[in-house]
């Protein structure tokens, strides 16, 4: 379900997300050593794990956020859960040497949020759009802004048509 902003799609598997979320951590793998992994919920939590777990991070938190409803609907940013002071704590002045994951950054006003709570924190995200783009230090791959991103966890295999039926 798509809108008039969003009329490319680009489905992504299993394979190729585990695929990327490993070449974020390899690229990561440089620009630390790091406290801790804060995650942005729900998204940023099967990259966290998978970056977690190549570099070894065992300090895990989540800051739970939800704006988008009805998938391609960007409504009220609410945070539903802060980041723990203990993980704070063990970080440097303004979230220093902690690690930010989400699965992407569309038009940042998520990562905005997260990064008014972690200013020096290192901000990373598997995908990227344009306008948010600004916002992250690390990413791997840019999509144009008219993109929808299907991740795997919100899709099924279904039946596809011939193609000489015809496509929709
Ligand atoms: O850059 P933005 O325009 O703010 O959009 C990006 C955010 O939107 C999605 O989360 P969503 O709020 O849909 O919640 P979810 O992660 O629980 O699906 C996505 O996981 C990012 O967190
Ligand atoms: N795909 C999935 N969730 C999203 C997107 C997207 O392109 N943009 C904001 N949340
Ligand atoms: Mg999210």
């Amino acid at each position: 379900m798509t809108d008039d902003r969003q009329n490319k799609a680009f489905p992504v598997s299993w394979d190729q997300f585990h695929r990327d979320a490993r070449a974020l951590a390899w690229r990561l793998a440089g620009a630390g050593p790091f406290e801790g992994i804060v995650c942005i919920t729900r998204g940023g939590l099967v990259p966290a794990a998978i970056v977690a777990r190549e570099l070894g991070v065992r300090l895990i938190e989540t800051v739970c956020i939800a704006s988008y409803h009805d998938y391609t609907k960007q409504g009220e940013m609410q945070v539903l859960k802060p980041i723990a002071d203990v993980v704070t704590a063990a970080a440097g002045e303004g979230g220093r040497g902690l690690l930010v994951i989400d699965d992407l950054v569309d038009t940042g006003k998520t990562a905005r949020v997260v990064r008014e709570m972690l200013p020096s924190a290192h901000f990373a995200t598997v995908y990227a759009k344009p306008l948010g783009r600004p916002l992250i230090d690390t990413f791997i791959t840019e999509v144009s802004q008219d993109t929808w991103i299907y991740f795997p966890w919100d899709m099924g295999l279904s039946f596809q048509p011939p193609i000489r039926d015809g496509v929709a």
